[in-house]
């Protein structure tokens, strides 16, 4: 098996530099304010990996909302969220992260989050374990969903689907019931909860790989489980997740939950007037006709 050891250090170190970036130009609004932050950081990141792997590959969710095409290859490739959490930081709500994972023939190695105002560095290699600052992670290990916390986001679609599936999925889990529900603004930190046992569940439709990936494997490596909604195998493609402490609470989660149509990530970008998008928007065929019969 390689090592990717080399890489995960080298990560690490880039993603503490790049979280040292405190100083914010003020522009006329805060759209363009934080749009200009995330291109920076992701510019750091970008230049300083490329610098010392020529040969890797890059997704980047500021490169992809620039145009550039999202693709997972087998080649050794850079999962990059710059800015995990845009409007918290916009708004100053402290819960902003750095998220990177590393792939290789499609699988991560390893996962990096940086909270930055926390300054909690969680990381993950694959087969030896979780660490929050260097010390070993271990998930709650839960089993029992009625004493559950379960984090989830809101997210930024608005459509009339998106909101109700997503509040009517809220309104099952606290009805089941389940202790609390929790939504940080940054799904890689809300992730990390569940690693670190502060949360028990994370689920969401409608993520995209830069968010998810880093976490997941942290997930996985502090002992927890990580699906798709419905239950099945986990895609990083796919926008669709759970992570939880056991498995018995990531398949009650499941059975609870509705989905909601969402593009994958490595689909080509909707056509408009002629011209490639990058509006990777949830949207789609309906649900699918089992979905009828999830719990309410
Ligand atoms: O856009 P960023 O801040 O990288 O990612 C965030 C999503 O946009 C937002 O919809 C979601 O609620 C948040 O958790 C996520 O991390
Ligand atoms: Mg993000
Ligand atoms: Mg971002």
């Amino acid at each position: 098996m390689a090592d990717w050891t080399d890489c995960l250090n080298f990560g690490i170190s880039v993603a503490k530099r790049a979280g040292e970036q405190k100083e914010v130009k003020l522009k006329s609004s805060p759209a363009d304010l934080v749009t200009e932050t995330d291109q920076r950081v992701e510019k750091i990141l970008i230049s300083a990996i490329s610098t010392r792997y020529p040969q890797h590959r890059f997704i980047g969710e500021e490169s992809v909302a620039a145009g550039e095409r999202l693709q997972l290859t087998d080649s050794p490739t850079w999962i990059i969220d710059p800015i995990d959490g845009t409007v918290n930081f916009v708004h100053r709500f402290p819960f902003v992260a750095i998220s990177i994972a590393f792939a290789v023939n499609k699988q991560t190695e390893f996962g990096i989050v940086y909270s930055c105002v926390e300054d909690k560095l969680f990381h993950a290699q694959r087969g030896r374990g979780a660490f929050l600052n260097g010390e070993p992670l271990h998930v709650s290990g839960q089993e029992d969903i009625s004493r559950c916390v379960v984090v989830t986001e809101i997210g930024a679609e608005r459509d009339d689907l998106a909101l109700s599936t997503l509040t009517s999925n809220i309104f099952r889990l606290l009805k089941l019931p389940v202790h609390g529900v929790r939504a940080l603004g940054t799904a890689a930190v809300d992730m990390c909860q569940v690693a670190m046992g502060g949360a028990d569940a994370y689920y969401h439709i409608g993520m995209h790989c830069w968010d998810i990936a880093a976490s997941a494997i942290i997930v996985r490596e502090a002992g927890g489980v990580v699906t798709d909604t419905d239950g099945g195998w986990f895609d990083v493609m796919s926008r669709r997740v759970i992570a939880a402490s056991s498995s018995a609470v990531a398949n009650r989660i499941a059975q609870v939950i509705r989905p909601f149509p969402c593009r994958r990530d490595d689909e080509e970008p909707l056509q408009s007037g002629g011209q490639l998008t990058a509006d990777r928007k949830c949207a789609g065929p309906l649900m699918k006709s089992d979905d009828t019969n999830k719990t309410h």
